[in-house]
């Protein structure tokens, strides 16, 4: 038996049809209500469905064997995991945006950024060898630059309609995005075989 952790919420309709294109028995994922648990009807696999920190957490702490999830979620943890897969689902990217007058890299004084990704915000402006401040904002991120909290933020674009109804531009791309498959160390040694099995289905039906 092993057990996988999706992230609930974007990925979530994605991940599920990975498993369908897989031929696993993913039905009852498809109709689930409030429910956070689910048995495969054809394979030996549970599910849970966690928000996207928690999903490193069950996984580093082998209650998940194999997690999906994001590789921003990724790059804001530590690293306790194997990362083996890109899912290549939830693709979008980290920007640097703001107001068209408010460009950070022309700003000679004290430079505050609004993320939701302080390590990841901290690590890029770090590299530019910029001494910033970093504001943590849980959501509406770009509202901060608008209201003054902040001269720029660090987040995540997919369309871009966010950033466009907001007024604000992207200044620089720091990196793509996209789902991972992630797996717990001792799970790898010990379900090894079952563990490669899942991998080998879903890389022929994501064209790996
Ligand atoms: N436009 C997007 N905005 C945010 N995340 C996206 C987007 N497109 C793909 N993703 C991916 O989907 C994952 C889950 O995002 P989702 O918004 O469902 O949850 P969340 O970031 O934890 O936010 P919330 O707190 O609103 O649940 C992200 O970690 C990211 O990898
Ligand atoms: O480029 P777009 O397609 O417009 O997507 C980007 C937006 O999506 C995410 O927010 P989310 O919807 O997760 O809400 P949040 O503000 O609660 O984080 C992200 O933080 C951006 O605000």
């Amino acid at each position: 038996m092993i057990s996988i952790a999706l992230t609930k919420g974007r990925l979530e309709k994605e991940s599920v049809k990975i498993f369908e294109a897989c031929g696993y028995g993913i039905e009852p994922l498809k109709d689930k209500g409030r429910q956070l648990v689910f048995h495969d009807t054809k394979k030996d696999i549970d599910y849970f469905l966690v928000k996207a920190a928690d999903c490193v957490t069950y996984v580093e702490h082998g209650v998940a064997d194999v997690g999906f999830v994001g590789k921003d979620t990724l790059l804001e943890s530590t690293n306790r995991y194997y990362e083996l897969m890109d899912l290549q689902i939830g693709k979008c990217g980290f920007i640097v945006a703001s107001l068209p007058e408010k460009d950070p890299f022309k700003k000679n004084t004290h430079v505050k950024i609004g993320t939701k990704y302080p390590t990841v915000a901290k690590q890029y402006f770090k590299e530019k060898g910029m001494d910033v401040e970093i504001i943590k904002i849980e959501g509406s991120v770009e509202l901060a630059p608008i209201l003054g909290l902040c001269d720029a933020i660090v987040d995540i674009v997919e369309t871009g309609s966010t950033l466009k109804e907001n007024g604000l531009i992207v200044f620089d791309r720091i990196c793509d995005i996209s789902a991972r498959v992630i797996v717990n160390k001792a799970s790898f040694r010990l379900k090894k075989k079952e563990i490669l099995e899942l991998l080998d289905d879903i890389g022929q039906v994501i064209g790996e």
